[in-house]
């Protein structure tokens, strides 16, 4: 069995107060914060980061961290009418990026190592009763982040997982739904390329996108697999709103791609499995 271990840290990056858990298995490594239940680090080698963190990020005054792989849950963006009855103002992307989570399981196999966070909310407006959330994050020769939710409930979620690149200009996601909402003209679009490429702020959702997309970037690709879903999410910020933000440096979006797993639906009630994997190739 390749070396491997599972070990609480405090602090991760200039977050040097944040409770930490490190996954080690053979050369490989990943870091989860238990303030928001969020993966911070994937290095499948040494000196090999998959995803980025903000300089600025910080976890003071409930404010989500910036980076790695936020949980967004039980709503995704700004809060659905269904899902806000009281109309209250409330946080974009859900309520768990500001919550502590609690380590609640771990497994150390031949095949990898995994730990289980779990949060529970008995104080959501649209939901009666205790809710309980957990995500598994299992190091082995990739890394997968399963999202679990086996209340049969109105809720939506993403993984919404910022990428390190190392030149904007030269990334790329593919192969996308040619059709996608464009939530910064608020209309549906058509086109004639199934490649995103990062030129401009980008702020798309793909729905029913597939199971496998492919992150290109100069220092070597990505392959993102995703189960549960029913769109991805594209993001970068570019120059404008990385200046506007508090938590991002002004030339921060030509670090970082966010390619996302969410489930969007509001029709049904139902459990939830939402599964991101990643794998450098
Ligand atoms: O600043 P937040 O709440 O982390 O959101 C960042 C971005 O997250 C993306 O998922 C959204 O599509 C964007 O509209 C949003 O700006």
């Amino acid at each position: 069995m390749p070396r491997a271990s599972i070990s609480q840290q405090t602090g991760f990056a200039h977050l040097t107060d944040l409770p930490c858990i490190k996954l080690q298995y053979g050369a490989a490594s990943a870091v989860i914060s238990l303030y928001g239940g969020q993966v911070l680090s994937y290095q499948p080698q040494p000196d090999t980061e998959l995803l980025w963190v903000s300089p600025l990020a910080s976890w003071q005054q409930h404010t989500p961290i910036r980076g790695g792989v936020p949980v967004c849950w039980p709503w995704f963006g700004a809060v659905a009418p269904e899902l806000n009855p009281q109309q209250q103002p409330l946080p974009n992307h859900g309520v768990v990026r500001t919550k502590l989570w609690q380590l609640s399981g771990q497994t150390q196999r031949p095949a990898g190592v995994s730990v289980t966070l779990a949060v529970t909310l008995d104080d959501l407006a649209f939901y009666q009763g205790s809710v309980t959330l957990t995500l598994c994050v299992e190091l082995a020769d990739t890394l997968s982040i399963t999202l679990h939710c086996s209340t049969a409930m109105l809720q939506q979620a993403a993984l919404h997982s910022y990428f390190a690149v190392e030149n904007i200009s030269q990334a790329a996601v593919q192969p996308l739904p040619l059709t996608y909402l464009d939530k910064l003209s608020g209309g549906m679009v058509q086109s004639d390329s199934s490649c995103a490429v990062f030129n401009a702020e980008v702020d798309r959702i793909y729905p029913q996108a597939g199971e496998t997309l492919r992150l290109q970037h100069a220092h070597g690709d990505i392959a993102i697999r995703q189960s549960g879903h029913d769109a991805a999410v594209v993001w970068n910020p570019w120059r404008d709103k990385s200046r506007q933000a508090a938590d991002l440096a002004d030339d921060s979006y030509q670090q970082f791609v966010c390619v996302e797993t969410a489930r969007l639906q509001l029709h049904d009630a139902a459990e939830l499995t939402l599964v991101q994997q990643l794998r450098r190739l």
